[in-house]
């Protein structure tokens, strides 16, 4: 079953609105999606059409179930004035489904990325690593049907992105799917299922790492061979 299904005919902004075209895939349930290619390929135009940020947008999105989402950005999104635990209370109360559970699972939460301390902190004062932690918690929040998570590799250390990664894969045992832009390329390899490459606004490869591989003639090559082979 896919949980995500995207036809971009063409997305971008008000002075270049075919930044990206033709991007066409899907993420099943409990699939990890890779979504891969240099700077400027068009990965945050994609998860910004995707999520109906952008104004120029001309293609099909659509989210299994209830359509539920949770967005993990690449830069932390914070409000100056709210503490830790009221950023957690405001994500909730802004969720189209309320959460029943919700003081059991920020708790957990907030245990797991060892932030339980500084919840009634401002997190303007945190570490970036603290802050990017926050944006993975609120995503984890609300166990939606499809995880969008933009480069989350850059700013975690190693115990977060472990922790990270099996947050991500209980949730995916559950039957969430995840798409994941990132440029960390080793590590990609290691826990996607397949991948999406993205070059100049184009899809150039899609699949796992064998069908990449044969689309760049790299028998047995690495992810990172393919992607300097295709690019
Ligand atoms: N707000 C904007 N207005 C106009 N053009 C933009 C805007 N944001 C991005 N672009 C252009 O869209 C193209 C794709 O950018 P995008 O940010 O999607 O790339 P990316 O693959 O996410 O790159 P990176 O790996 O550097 O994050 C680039 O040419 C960029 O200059």
């Amino acid at each position: 079953m896919n949980v995500l299904e995207v036809e971009i005919e063409k997305a971008g902004y008000k002075d270049r609105p075919d930044v990206i075209q033709e991007i066409k895939f899907s993420v099943r349930a409990g699939e990890l999606v890779g979504l891969i290619g240099p700077n400027g390929a068009g990965k945050s135009t994609t998860i910004k059409a995707l999520l109906g940020l952008l104004g120029e947008m001309k293609g099909n999105v659509v989210m299994a179930g209830k359509g539920t989402y949770g967005y993990i950005p690449e830069h932390p999104i914070l409000f100056d004035e709210l503490t830790l635990w009221e950023h957690l209370e405001l994500a909730a109360a802004s969720m189209e489904h309320p959460l029943p559970d919700f003081q059991a699972r920020a708790e957990e939460l907030l245990a797991r990325f060892r932030l339980t301390e500084v919840r009634h902190h401002l997190p303007a004062s945190f570490s970036k690593g603290m802050q990017q932690k926050i944006m993975l918690i609120l995503g984890f929040l609300q166990k939606p049907e499809v995880y969008i998570v933009d480069e989350p590799f850059i700013g975690l250390d190693p115990k977060a992105t472990k922790d990270f990664l099996e947050g991500l894969k209980e949730e995916r045992g559950r039957g969430a799917g995840v798409l994941m832009s990132t440029h960390v390329l080793d590590t990609a390899e290691r826990i996607c299922d397949s991948f999406v490459l993205l070059s100049e606004g184009r899809l150039v490869a899609r699949g796992d790492l064998e069908a990449v591989r044969q689309r760049c003639g790299l028998p047995g090559g690495s992810l990172f061979d393919c992607f300097h082979s295709l690019l």
